[in-house]
């Protein structure tokens, strides 16, 4: 039930219609800034007054949170809406890859926000649905098209309801002895797989958690490392007795496709993927492990090796009761396009060698 309100919530948003989010302290009508446009606005927010909700992340960029708020880049901001912000400013407001080609002039103030929590799970919900992180604030005449309370957006994704949904025999270049595993949820779109890789048996596996990367997986994309990752790993488990990939849909650390690419555009600006994700108004990893921890789970597998560079991961596996016996590394050689980025993994994000 609370998963399904908080996909109509999903859909709804993405689909430019009112959204109710109601919290411990209070319900807001929300309305995406990035699926709206001048006519839905105008339905929406007849008087023009609708405040403008955005992410301290995005509001420090502006200039607008206060230091509390900074701390947790997803932390709601309220942005007074003044009479000359319109359509295109809220757009501008909300969109950080316009901020070089249309300085924004304020001024801008931050307001007090009357239900937190609501913002807060509202903010989250964008992510959910890989929109930008802004809305417009509605008052209390706005019918919404779907309703959602803050807990079920929290629960959402995590991996409570998932299950095997089909597996079968998948040959593949590297070991022609694997077999596809597709999990489903009924909390979540998103069908992630394990390929288990030769042939099962008493030893601890190795397992790769992977996550969806369209331009480095299937593109060939030379500005990440995704791609040779995943095939480097697929060949590291199959020389060994067995294993496990488990391919993950949180495209873009969880922030979705447009998102990341919205980043993409932020760094040929300059800024780093670090940066790019902050001035989008996003944490700089917003990928939940609980889901991977829920799938070895379900392939009844308590303990594991486990090939990566990143500490979150190990971290998020153990937090969830999986064993991970040993951290594989996966390095990479540069190339000239992803240097800067694994420099970076290395330098703010703590990915090890
Ligand atoms: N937001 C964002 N996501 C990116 C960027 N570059 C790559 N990604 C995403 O980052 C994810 C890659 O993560 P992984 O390779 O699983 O993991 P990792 O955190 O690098 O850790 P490793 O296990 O050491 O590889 C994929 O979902 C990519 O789509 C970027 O610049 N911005
Ligand atoms: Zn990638």
């Amino acid at each position: 039930m609370n998963a399904r309100a908080a996909a109509r919530a999903i859909d709804a948003l993405r689909r430019g219609w009112p959204v109710e989010v109601r919290g411990a302290n209070g319900a807001l009508v929300l309305l995406a800034v990035e699926a709206a446009d001048d006519v839905t606005l105008a339905g929406f927010d007849p008087h023009g007054q609708a405040d403008i909700l955005l992410s301290a992340a995005r509001a420090q960029t502006l200039h607008l949170s206060n230091q509390r708020a900074a701390a947790d880049p997803e932390a709601p901001v309220l942005v007074r809406r003044e009479p000359w912000i319109g359509y295109d400013l809220a757009m501008a407001l909300a969109d950080p890859v316009r901020d070089l080609a249309t300085p924004l002039k304020g001024p801008f103030r931050a307001i007090p926000l009357g239900a937190p929590q609501a913002a807060a799970a509202a903010l989250r919900l964008a992510r959910l649905a890989g929109v930008l992180p802004a809305f417009f604030v509605g008052d209390e005449s706005v019918v919404p098209e779907a309703s959602v309370a803050a807990d079920a957006v929290a629960l959402y994704g995590a991996g409570e309801a998932l299950a095997i949904a089909t597996r079968a025999r998948l040959p593949v270049k590297v070991a022609e002895n694997s077999e596809i595993v597709a999990f489903r949820s009924a909390d979540d779109p998103r069908e992630h797989i394990a390929l288990v890789i030769g042939n099962r048996d008493g030893t601890v596996p190795v397992v790769r958690l992977h996550s969806e990367c369209l331009t480095g997986d299937v593109l060939g994309s030379l500005k990440c490392d995704c791609g040779p990752q995943l095939h480097r790993a697929m060949h590291q488990i199959a020389e060994g007795r067995w294993g496990i990939l488990l391919y993950l849909r949180q495209e873009g650390r969880g922030i979705g496709l447009i998102n990341k690419l919205r980043a993409y555009a932020l760094q040929d600006q300059g800024f780093d993927t670090v940066d790019a994700n902050v001035r989008l108004g996003f944490a700089i990893d917003a990928r939940d492990f609980s889901v991977a921890a829920q799938m070895l789970k379900l392939l009844h597998v308590p303990s594991i090796r486990l090939l990566t560079n990143n500490p979150a991961k190990v971290a998020g596996l153990e937090g969830e009761g999986i064993a991970v016996v040993e951290r594989l590394p996966l390095a990479i050689a540069a190339n000239p396009h992803n240097a800067h980025y694994l420099d970076t993994k290395r330098d703010r994000t703590g990915h090890q060698l």
